[in-house]
């Protein structure tokens, strides 16, 4: 981005907007000065602690100037132009508002219990053949994330893609009303945050309400085999167009081959090809295409959507293979977990070939709310001493799982830990684990598996 630090007061109504303003150019937004760049506007924001104490910092890093909460006053730094506003995180939205309406690119948004990442990768991959694409860093995805996102883009992006999540009510309403999208995408309806909800059904009403800014001409994509947005799509006026596998939807997959490394699918828009996601997993087809959908409805050629699904970089931490110090596989999941991803990517490692024994690593699937047991004890379907031969549990909500899985496994092949014990879970796996294993990892981003993942990749202590 490009802006004077005068049309940012203006656009973000500052208390001191009148004022005479330096000609100061803001070429980025930061909200966390270790991560600013020159050139940035530092945007202080609460967390656990309050933005506002680390204006040093962010000078220190090159801030050119900064928003400032006007309950703040007292302290208002003088080393830079300060933009004085009520709020500062209202401020970064009206921010970034300003910025999508200036650049006016085209909005696709997207949503859903699981896959937002992936199809917001895949889509902006297909997208990127034909035209100048923003998206969705990682998983910056909420009020802070879209408004970042949205001002992360260059002058000339033509599409901008916003991956948008949501763990409440009027969440979505708040973010889809902002960015008013072009074209909006629900992946699917899981469980995910079911602890804020209750049901699924109420989880579908929450994620519909990401057509709420959807414009008048826009089209709305969603995953054609699920009821609950069947049923609800019935209410939405925009034009409507559906992916699954049921062959009732506009573009319906089939055939079905995946590997340790690759999935493959047909579809039925475009029979004769037969296209390749470099990753496994049979339910990234759904998220593949979510993304040629949204693909056809921008007009980009087949053939060079195909390509683009084939050669697309997923964002890490989502069904990735990686290497262990001693040599064995590890497929690593552990951004996040809920239970129809953990028991979808269990059915896929179970059936990827070994030479060695299969090892899940399972922690925590956090915000289920009072069906958290028997939404843990749901994944002993997906575990079978016959094909994963041994578990490690991490973390309180496990136990319940641990119990179950004792009747089905035999002795000595489940380990249970409690959520602090995670240190003594890698000690034990790091003493048995050999080269020719493979591990998975899967645990919600509250219990940070990737500190196991970090021990595997690590040499042993001396
Ligand atoms: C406000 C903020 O920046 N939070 C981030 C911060 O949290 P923490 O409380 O630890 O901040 P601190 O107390 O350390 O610092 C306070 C602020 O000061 C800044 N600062 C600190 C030190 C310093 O030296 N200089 C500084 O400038 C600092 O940046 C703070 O602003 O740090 C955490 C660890 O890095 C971050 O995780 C935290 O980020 C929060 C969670 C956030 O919302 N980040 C967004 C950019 C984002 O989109 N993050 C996504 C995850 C979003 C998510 O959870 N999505 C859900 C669904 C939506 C739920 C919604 N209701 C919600 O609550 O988010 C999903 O299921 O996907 C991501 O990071 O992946
Ligand atoms: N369409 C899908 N259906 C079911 N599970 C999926 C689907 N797509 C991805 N997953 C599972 O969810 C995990 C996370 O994928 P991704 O990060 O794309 O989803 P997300 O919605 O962004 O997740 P989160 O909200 O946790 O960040 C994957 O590693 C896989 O295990
Ligand atoms: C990333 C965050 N919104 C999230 O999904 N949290 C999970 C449930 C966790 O806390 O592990």
């Amino acid at each position: 981005m490009k802006m004077q630090v005068a049309e940012i007061a203006k656009a973000v109504q500052a208390v001191n907007a009148e004022q005479a303003w330096p000609d100061v150019n803001v070429t980025g937004v930061a909200f966390d000065s270790r991560k600013l760049q020159a050139g940035d506007l530092f945007i202080p924001l609460m967390g656990a602690n309050d933005g506002h104490q680390y204006i040093q910092s962010a000078i220190e890093h090159g801030a050119v100037a900064t928003l400032w909460a006007s309950d703040h006053a007292d302290d208002v730094p003088e080393d830079l132009p300060v933009i004085m506003v009520a709020d500062t995180l209202t401020a970064l939205q009206q921010l970034g508002q300003y910025y999508l309406q200036k650049i006016n690119p085209k909005v696709v948004a997207v949503t859903g219990s699981n896959g937002k990442t992936t199809t917001k990768d895949m889509i902006a991959s297909v997208l990127s053949t034909q035209f100048n694409v923003t998206k969705t860093h990682a998983n910056f995805n909420n009020q802070i994330g879209v408004p970042v996102t949205l001002l992360s883009m260059e002058p000339n992006t033509e599409v901008v893609v916003v991956e948008m999540g949501m763990d409440h009510f009027g969440e979505l309403d708040f973010l889809s009303r902002l960015v008013q999208p072009d074209v909006a995408v629900i992946t699917m309806i899981g469980e995910a945050h079911i602890e804020f909800f209750g049901t699924r059904d109420r989880i579908a009403d929450a994620k519909m309400e990401i057509v709420h800014g959807l414009k008048e001409d826009g089209t709305f994509i969603f995953n054609g085999d699920e009821p609950l947005l069947q049923e609800r799509a019935k209410e939405v006026s925009q034009h409507q167009r559906t992916f699954g596998l049921d062959d009732t939807n506009t573009l319906a997959g089939s055939d079905i081959t995946t590997s340790r490394a690759q999935t493959q699918f047909k579809t039925s828009l475009w029979p004769d090809n037969t296209y390749t996601i470099p990753m496994m997993g049979a339910y990234n087809v759904n998220n593949a295409l979510a993304a040629l959908l949204v693909a056809d409805t921008f007009h980009i050629r087949p053939a060079a959507a195909q390509q683009a699904i084939a050669s697309f970089v997923p964002t890490e931490n989502r069904t990735e293979w990686l290497t262990g110090y001693r040599g064995e596989a590890i497929l690593s999941d552990v951004y996040n977990s809920n239970p129809t991803a953990a028991r979808r990517v269990l059915a896929a490692f179970a059936a990827v070939p070994t030479k060695g024994q299969r090892i899940a690593v399972l922690g925590d699937m956090l915000e289920l709310g009072d069906q958290s047991d028997a939404l843990h004890m749901s994944l002993a379907s997906e575990l079978d001493p016959a094909t994963i031969a041994s578990v490690y549990l991490n973390g309180e909500h496990m136990r319940a799982l641990a119990e179950v899985l004792q009747e089905k496994y035999p002795a000595g092949a489940v380990h249970y830990y409690q959520t602090d014990q995670q240190p003594q879970l890698i000690a034990d796996l790091t003493a048995t684990v050999s080269a020719d294993d493979q591990v998975l990892l899967k645990g919600s981003h509250g219990i940070h598996l990737e500190k196991v993942l970090t021990a595997l990749e690590a040499a042993p202590e001396k």
